[in-house]
C-alpha cells in the first residue's frame, strides 16, 4: 500500500443534465485522507462514484495507484446467508489470504454475529458489516460514503481504529460525511465551493 495514490485533476460532474461541481482537485498519497462535506445533493456520493469508476467524470482526470473499496448505502451482501458466508463471497473474489475475513469481522466486533443471516442484522450492524467488507478487501484506497451513519459510540471508536490502522499501513481514505469522522489529520473538501451555480452566481 505504500505507493498508493489518488489524484483528482479538475474533475467536473454532470448528472441528470445538471452540472453539479467542477474544478475539484485533490492529491492523496499513501497515508493521506480527505473528508468531503457539503449539503444534501451537492454531489459527495457522485464524486465517490467517479473515483470508484462507476460514474464517468464530465471533465478532468482521476488517477490512482492501488485497489479500490467503496461503501455506500447499498449493503451488497446476500441477505439470506450468514454474515461470514456472505462476506466470504467477496473475500473469494478479492482473493484475500486465509484469516483476513475473520480479522476484519473482529475489527468491527462482528465475530459473535458471524452465523447470523444478514437480513437479521440491525442498521448499525449492517454498517459495520460494510466496513468489514472494506477492511477484508485489502484495497489500498477506501471510498467511504457516510461510514459513521447509524453507529453508536463504541462502533464509532471501532471505525476510528480501523481508519487509523489503514492510514498507518499506507492506505488512502476519501470519506463523505455529515458528521465529524475520527480521522486525525485530513484534508477537507467542501463541495459547495465547487458547485457550478456558486461559480456562475
Ligand atoms: N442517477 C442519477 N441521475 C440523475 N441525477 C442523479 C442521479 N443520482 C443522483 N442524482 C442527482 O445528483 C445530485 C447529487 O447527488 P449525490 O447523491 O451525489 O449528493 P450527496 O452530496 O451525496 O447528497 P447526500 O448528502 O444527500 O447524500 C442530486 O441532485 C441527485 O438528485
Amino acid at each position: 500500500m505504500r505507493n498508493a495514490v489518488l489524484r483528482l485533476s479538475d474533475v467536473a460532474c454532470m448528472r441528470g443534465g445538471r452540472m453539479l461541481f467542477r474544478h475539484v482537485t485533490l492529491d492523496l498519497q499513501a497515508g493521506g485522507s480527505a473528508l468531503l462535506t457539503g449539503p444534501n445533493g451537492v454531489g459527495k456520493s457522485s464524486l465517490l462514484r467517479i473515483c470508484a469508476g462507476l460514474l464517468p467524470a464530465f471533465a478532468g482526470r482521476v488517477d490512482m495507484r492501488g485497489g479500490i473499496a467503496l461503501t455506500d448505502e447499498r449493503l451488497a451482501l446476500d441477505s439470506e446467508r450468514p454474515l461470514l458466508k456472505a462476506l466470504g463471497f467477496w473475500a473469494r473474489l478479492d482473493g484475500v489470504v486465509d484469516g483476513t475475513l475473520e480479522r476484519a469481522l473482529d475489527a468491527m466486533a462482528l465475530l459473535p454475529l458471524a452465523e447470523v443471516p444478514v437480513r437479521m442484522l440491525s442498521t448499525g450492524q449492517r454498517k459495520r458489516a460494510m466496513m468489514a467488507r472494506v477492511i477484508a478487501s485489502d484495497a489500498a484506497i477506501w471510498l467511504l460514503d457516510e461510514p459513521g451513519n447509524g453507529l453508536d459510540d463504541a462502533s464509532l471508536d471501532l471505525l476510528g481504529a480501523a481508519i487509523s490502522c489503514h492510514l498507518a499501513m499506507g492506505g488512502i481514505i476519501l470519506a463523505a460525511s455529515h458528521q465529524p469522522l475520527p480521522i486525525a489529520d485530513h484534508a477537507r473538501i467542501d463541495l459547495r465551493a465547487y458547485a457550478a451555480e456558486a461559480e456562475d452566481a
